[in-house]
């Protein structure tokens, strides 16, 4: 498993030391460029601290590593049809990503003056914090239009299915799909972005992004040592999400393991949804009808069965008149009426301005689950939570992707290696 390393190393200390020895504009000049960075790998050397997460490693850092809190997420479409391109694809990614999660830019040695720089420069003075970069594989990447288009159809693991169109769907296709994810998450949002465009850049000629996705302020708490954050209804969210620190619950519910076809083993499925919240009509509702659709008190984040945040949900629990407390369609109901189906939840908040046609706001949830398998764990909670949840009348399912995310890789190796293989 990817952990902290304890590592030293930021962007700034670089710089630091380049203006110290005397290399005035740091970006004024490939010579400065390169003293920073000759630099920046001394300082890494020398020093320690603990905001970068290992790229390195058996499992892929970014799932049951403690979530961040900005997002940069993007879907890409690959344009060449050679599957040893993608695979350089990948290697190249690799390195690449593993500098970036140091904290290091991409790139090694002196930059010449007389091309554009290898890294794109503004993520330096920065550090890592804790960015990790997560890699994905869409079912396009097997089959496309009934075409095996890499050799790879044979490949393609069972749990990688297609999405089935789920109730209250209203699915845009150009925020939907691709054959390739990139999750880069980062406490520093500039750092997550800077991930994507350097990756994206390093594709190009091989694959375009498709479409692409900003959060900002995590929406689940996927370690112990972590707050609960709200998203924007204003209701504590991830307060009964899966947690790291439970190795047993991980394997049970997060990674894929024997079942699985063998490239994917320590991998795992992420299920991204694009969900549109009407915060208007939210703002609207009364509280006690707010609380009625989480099951759950604003402020608190307390079950409507208890009094602090992490009292038990109390499904059976009923008023005087014989109805229950929580309402039969209640978001936390269905979400865990069958205590067998459970998925990691990692989701971030969004805001993409207004929508231009109502002028309401164009704002709300990122969801992003991993999971062993959806066929078991997102699709029949989706099934259920959009039939009847309460919670409907509210949001609007407007984005969908599904990724196989490969096991992690070791220096020298590649992610999707066993893919490729
Ligand atoms: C298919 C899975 C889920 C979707 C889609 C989903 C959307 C969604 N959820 C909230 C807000 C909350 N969800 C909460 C709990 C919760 N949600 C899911 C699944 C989906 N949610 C699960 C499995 C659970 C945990 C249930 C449990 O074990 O008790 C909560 C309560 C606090 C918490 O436990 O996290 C909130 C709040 C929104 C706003 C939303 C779509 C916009
Ligand atoms: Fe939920």
């Amino acid at each position: 498993m990817s952990e902290k390393t304890g590592q030293k190393f930021n962007r700034r200390n670089m710089l630091i030391s380049a203006s110290a020895a005397g290399a005035g504009l740091v970006l004024g000049g490939g010579g400065g460029y390169a003293l920073a960075h000759t630099q920046g790998q001394q300082a890494m050397q020398q020093t320690s601290n603990n905001d970068i997460i290992s790229f390195y490693g058996e499992k892929q850092a970014g799932i049951t590593t403690p979530q961040q809190d900005h997002l940069h997420f993007a879907a890409f479409n690959l344009t060449t049809q050679d599957s040893n391109e993608v695979a350089s694809l990948l290697r190249i990614w690799t390195v690449a990503a593993a500098a970036m999660t140091s904290g290091k830019p991409i790139g090694e040695g002196a930059f010449p003056d007389h091309a554009p720089p290898p890294d794109t420069g503004e993520a330096l003075g920065l550090p890592a914090a804790n960015l990790t970069i997560t890699f994905g594989f869409g079912p396009t990447l097997f089959t496309k239009d009934g075409k095996d288009r890499y050799g790879l159809a044979a490949r393609r693991p069972e749990a990688l299915v297609d999405l089935p169109s789920l109730p209250g769907d209203a699915l845009d296709p150009t925020r939907s799909g691709g054959d390739l994810c990139v999750q880069a998450c980062s406490d520093n949002p500039l750092v997550a972005f800077h991930a994507v465009r350097n990756l994206a850049r390093q594709a190009r000629g091989l694959a375009t992004i498709r479409w692409s996705q900003l959060g900002f302020n995590r929406t689940a708490s996927t370690s112990t040592q972590q707050e609960t954050p709200r998203n924007l209804m204003g209701f504590k969210d991830g307060t009964n999400n899966l947690k790291v620190e439970d190795p047993s619950l991980m394997d049970q519910h997060v990674w894929a393991g024997n079942e699985a076809a063998s490239w994917m083993h320590g991998g795992s499925y992420l299920v991204a949804r694009r969900i549109r919240m009407h915060l208007e009509s939210w703002d609207r509702d009364f509280l006690a009808d707010q609380e009625k659709v989480f099951g759950r008190r604003k402020v608190s984040g307390a079950p409507l069965t208890g009094k602090q945040e992490f009292d038990a949900v109390d499904l059976t629990a009923k008023h005087p008149d014989g109805t229950s407390i929580i309402a039969t369609n209640a978001h936390i109901r269905l979400a865990r009426e069958d205590d067998n189906i459970r998925i990691l939840r990692r989701g971030y908040s969004f805001t993409d301005g207004m929508d231009k046609v109502t002028g309401e706001l164009d704002a709300g949830l990122f969801f992003i689950a991993f999971q062993r398998d959806p066929r078991k764990q997102f699709i029949p909670l989706q099934q259920k939570l959009g039939q009847r949840d309460l919670l409907n009348e509210y949001i609007t399912h407007n984005g969908s992707a599904i990724f196989a995310c490969p096991p992690g890789t070791q220096p020298g190796g590649f992610i999707g290696e066993t893919l490729f293989a």
